[in-house]
């Protein structure tokens, strides 16, 4: 059964780049909004500054988003964006799915595969928020780019798609739209394998490979990023939209991107413990559960493979090359 939620009142949990991002949209969309983040020192500098200097720099808050390190506000909102990396998802959600309004739904705006679990974004909600319809917002969007208002389109899905298409319609705005779909399997898969996928990307561009080498990895890894979402029950037209394809090359083509320029770190020689910068680079946590996962439903994928065995430190980047382009010879599907 379908509900009509008017959602007037939306908390956002995380106030990193991303979460804030999202707080300055619901309020341009024209809510009012509560950002969450657990270290009230931080809390008290973005709400005297009403910038979020330490993740998201010369970004103004807008008017209607009210930080706060309580619990108040997110009790209160009738619509919640989870925006915590992947691996903090499941304690955070812990923690609120207590004291959230009954029948808000949660929308989980992280990009990963939990570690130790193999699990994707919505299982996680679907374990720890029982009862609750999780969303997935997912697609090719870098927090700067959305925070300054530039054109940004990205999906929305839920296996309600009543409900996805109420989310898109309540978060949209002039700049910021939501495509809507039914098949949240599809969205979190796309998310998650692009960000692997993005480190080799990167790697190839820090080594030199020239943009050649770095189109086949594009197109090669969307092929495995393909053969992993079928065999997960995605459907092929949400891999070829938004947030598989349409994610993978923006990731894959911007040192904006925090996994790419980890790639670029490493390609250029830098070691493994400081390739990030401090920054988080979501597919090197991924990597090895999305690999877990492929070699239980027998998917080759070799980049992502190869990826996963650089930040293990069981090859280094010239062995990782060598493996990729010493593979037998093949069809190409
Ligand atoms: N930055 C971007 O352009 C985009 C990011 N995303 C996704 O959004 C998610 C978050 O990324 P960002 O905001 O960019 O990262 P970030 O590093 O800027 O911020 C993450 C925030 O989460 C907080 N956090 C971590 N663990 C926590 C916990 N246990 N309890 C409370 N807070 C906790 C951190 O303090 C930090 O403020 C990731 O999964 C990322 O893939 C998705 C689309 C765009
Ligand atoms: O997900 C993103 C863009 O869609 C952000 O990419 P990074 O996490 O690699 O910075």
């Amino acid at each position: 059964m379908t509900h009509h939620h008017a959602f007037t009142r939306i908390g956002v949990i995380g106030a990193g780049a991303w979460g804030t991002a999202l707080a300055n949209v619901a309020a341009r969309a024209g809510h009012s909004v509560d950002l969450w983040a657990r270290d009230a020192h931080h809390v008290a500098a973005i709400a005297r500054d009403r910038v979020n200097a330490k993740k998201l720099p010369g970004i103004a808050l807008d008017a209607k988003v009210s930080p706060a390190s309580d619990h108040a506000g997110i009790a209160a909102a009738d619509l919640i964006l989870l925006v915590v990396p992947t691996q903090s998802l499941r304690g955070v959600a812990q923690r609120f799915a207590p004291i959230l309004k009954p029948g808000a739904p949660v929308v989980v705006c992280a990009k990963g595969i939990e570690q130790g679990t193999d699990l994707f974004v919505s299982d996680i909600i679907a374990q720890t928020m029982p009862g609750r319809q999780p969303a997935v917002l997912s697609g090719p969007s870098f927090a700067h780019d959305v925070a300054r208002g530039l054109p940004t389109a990205v999906t929305i899905a839920a296996s309600d798609a009543a409900l996805a298409e109420q989310i898109g319609a309540a978060l949209a705005t002039p700049s910021f739209r939501l495509y809507h779909t039914d098949d949240l399997r599809g969205v979190e898969i796309g998310g998650a394998a692009k960000n692997v996928l993005a480190i080799a990307c990167g790697i190839a561009a820090g080594r030199g490979l020239g943009a050649s080498a770095g189109a086949a990895l594009v197109a090669r890894g969307f092929a495995e990023l393909s053969r992993f979402g079928r065999a997960f029950g995605a459907r092929g037209e949400t891999l070829m939209g938004l947030s598989g394809l349409g994610d993978l090359v923006l990731t894959c083509g911007s040192i904006q991107s925090r996994n790419f320029a980890l790639g670029v770190a490493l390609g250029e020689g830098m070691p493994l413990a400081r390739a990030s910068g401090g920054k988080l680079a979501e597919g090197a946590f991924t990597a090895s559960a999305i690999l877990d996962l492929a070699r239980k439903r027998h998917v080759e994928m070799p980049i992502s493979q190869a990826v996963d065995a650089v930040l293990a430190g069981r090859l280094d980047i010239g062995g990782a090359i060598d493996t990729l382009l010493a593979r037998p010879l093949r069809g190409e599907g």
